[in-house]
């Protein structure tokens, strides 16, 4: 019997997937070995890998030394989309949307060991997180972003607190447009981490940006 008429999707692994920290903190998104060894040096310890849209052959050498580095560091390095490469090169974790659990093969994810990170939008999205047993689950967008293009509308900071209470046991990662004058409003819905890329990326002064991030949110840790 296949999972489909939950989930949409082929093949689940008969147990969750392995756990990762209740609240991940602040979790940098990031498109170059550059910004995460510069943000890894700067005390971040979960960190995304983030290309879009290039062929595996031409990010496999990328992907492969940003693990060496997430693990040189003891950092939970989520590699965004590429999963058959997080596999093959052993990273700590994986982080796919919905349409990329489509053509993702979760049970090898599953077999190998790796954390995966799923993105959700809505309470439909929330359901197939929930059937998959992810590591963590994402919600967003929670702001209007710049840096992705979005078919939905932000959900805000009410939905946002509706869908944390509603998986209590689940690390949450909050993503979208959170800039670092929302983060205790953020923060006050529940999550256990923020996602970001331009309030580090796009800031006048990352060092300080991350730093003041850090200490945000790490104060809040529970
Ligand atoms: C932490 C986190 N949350 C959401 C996303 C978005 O993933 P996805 O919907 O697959 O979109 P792309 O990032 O692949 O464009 C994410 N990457 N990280
Ligand atoms: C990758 C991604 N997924 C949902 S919103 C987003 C981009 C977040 O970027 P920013 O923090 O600059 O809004
Ligand atoms: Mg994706």
């Amino acid at each position: 019997m296949t999972d489909r008429g939950l989930t949409g999707l082929p093949s689940l692994p008969d147990t969750p997937f392995l756990p990762t920290e209740k609240n991940l903190g602040l979790y940098p998104v990031v498109d170059t070995l550059e910004w995460l060894e510069r943000l890894l040096n700067a005390g971040v310890t979960t960190i995304q890998l983030r290309i879009k849209d290039k062929q595996e052959s031409d990010v496999e050498a990328i992907i492969r030394q940003a693990i060496e580095l997430g693990k040189r560091f003891n950092a939970r390095l989520f590699i965004n989309d590429y999963w058959r490469l997080a596999v093959k090169h052993g990273a700590y974790g994986i982080h796919l949307g919905q349409e990329d659990l489509l053509t993702s093969d979760l049970k090898a994810i599953h077999q190998a060991g790796l954390r995966l990170g799923v993105s959700t939008h809505d309470d439909q999205e929330l359901a197939r997180a929930v059937a998959i047993r992810p590591s963590y689950i994402a919600l967003g967008h929670i702001f209007p972003t710049q840096t992705k293009d979005m078919p939905s509308a932000p959900q805000g900071l009410q939905e946002l607190k509706r869908h944390v209470a509603s998986i209590p046991d689940y690390p949450t990662v909050a993503i979208g447009g959170i800039s670092i004058d929302k983060v205790d409003a953020v923060l006050d819905c529940g999550v256990g981490s923020i996602a970001v890329v331009s309030a580090i990326t796009q800031a006048p002064d990352w060092q300080q940006a991350t730093a003041q991030l850090l200490s945000m949110i790490e104060h809040r840790e529970r």
